[in-house]
Formats: C-alpha cells, sequence, structure tokens
C-alpha cells in the first residue's frame, strides 16, 4: 500500500499493491495493520456503498457535524469518479482550499478525507459504484452541505453535462461556504 499525502496534507491518497496473474490481480484494500503501521489511528465502523447511474452526478459537498463527525476512505469499484475534498477547518491556513484526486475501478486509488473536510464526487462514467468507510455511524440530524459550484471555493469539477450534473434536491439547495455553519475548528496539522 502506497501512501501519499496530497496537496491538503491531512488528505491521503492510497494505492494498494496489485498482484497480477494469468487470471488477473489479486489485492488487500483495506488492512487495519497496514493503517497502524502509517499512524492512521482511526476506527472504520461503517461502510458505504452507492450507485449512479449517469455520467456527471455529482454528490456533495458533505459533511457530518460533531458528535458524528466522520472521516472517510473512498474508493471507486465500477467505473471512475473525480473525488474531492475541502478544507472546511475554521482557522485553517488552508480554509476553503480542494484537493481532487481520480479515483477508479481500474486504478484502484482510494483518498482518505478526515474530519473536518468537506467531500463530493462527480461521476465520469456511467453506472459508477463508490464504496467508503466511515469512522462514525449516519447521524442524520448531523448533516450538512456545501454548494457544490461555490465560486468562493472554486473547485474544477471538469467536464459537467450541459444541463448541470445531476444533483439530489439536498445538493440543489446547500449554502455557500460564506454562509455555512462552521463546526470544525484548526487544530494544527495532525
Ligand atoms: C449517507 C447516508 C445516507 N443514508 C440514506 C439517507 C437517504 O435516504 C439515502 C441517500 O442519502 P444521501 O442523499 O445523503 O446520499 P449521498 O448524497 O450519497 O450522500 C453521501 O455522499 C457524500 C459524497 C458523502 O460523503 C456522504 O457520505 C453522504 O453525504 O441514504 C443512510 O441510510 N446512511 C448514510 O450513511
Amino acid at each position: 500500500m502506497l501512501i501519499e499525502a496530497s496537496t491538503l496534507p491531512e488528505v491521503l491518497i492510497l494505492t494498494p499493491r496489485r498482484f497480477g496473474d494469468a487470471r488477473g490481480w489479486f489485492s488487500e484494500t483495506f488492512s487495519a495493520r497496514v493503517m497502524a503501521g502509517a499512524g492512521i489511528g482511526i476506527d472504520w465502523v461503517q461502510d458505504n456503498h452507492s450507485f449512479s447511474a449517469v455520467q456527471g452526478t455529482l454528490r456533495g459537498l458533505h459533511y457530518q457535524s460533531h458528535p458524528h463527525a466522520q472521516d472517510k476512505l473512498v474508493r471507486c469499484t465500477r467505473g471512475a469518479i473525480l473525488d474531492v475534498a475541502v478544507d472546511f477547518r475554521a482557522g485553517s491556513p488552508r480554509f476553503g482550499q480542494w484537493v481532487s484526486q481520480r479515483l477508479s475501478a481500474e486504478n484502484g486509488q482510494q483518498l482518505l478525507v478526515p474530519k473536518g473536510f468537506l467531500h463530493g464526487f462527480v461521476t465520469l462514467s456511467p453506472d459508477v459504484e463508490v464504496q467508503y468507510k466511515c469512522s462514525d455511524f449516519y447521524a442524520p440530524d448531523c448533516d450538512g452541505a456545501v454548494r457544490w459550484d461555490d465560486p468562493g471555493i472554486g473547485i474544477d469539477w471538469g467536464d459537467l453535462p450541459e444541463g448541470g450534473p445531476v444533483l439530489s434536491d439536498k445538493d440543489k439547495g446547500a449554502p455557500l461556504l460564506k454562509d455555512a455553519p462552521r463546526p470544525f475548528r484548526y487544530e494544527g496539522m495532525k
């Protein structure tokens, strides 16, 4: 497993090793031993799996606030996505800055999105499946969102459908970053 920091140092890019042979390949996609060895002391308690039929489906930008804030370990197991994390910690020197990473069934890469960061993705193919681990349980009362197309963040989502991405009503009505609550504070580099 190769573990690298992204341009947002707390957001990590993980690339599991694939053992190829005449049949195909094998890969350990998660190992608590590898995570502990890398100093990543997160207890994962919930696995999520979403399916998005249409290319250009955008889910995000989401977070869960305390006491149910979630770290997420995201991978794409069918098709491809552009996965995005945004620093949402008040007082962070990188507040509002974003990073994107192409995750696909083909590249097998994963993105670790810590608590305090907004998470979202747009699908780059039809029939996309995304699977991700969370470090706390779903808590709808703590669920929050920020506008995916907030010019104050300026995420480059790549080529979107002419009529705009496929969005949930929740995401259509999300606030701009400047109007959103500040549930997280920067506590220095982890
Ligand atoms: C997130 C979640 C949802 N649900 C139920 C609630 C709704 O009835 C249905 C769809 O939920 P939602 O529209 O919030 O799903 P997404 O738009 O994919 O939201 C997720 O997408 C972004 C990318 C994230 O990072 C979060 O994990 C999460 O916010 O699943 C559950 O039962 N458990 C859960 O953990």
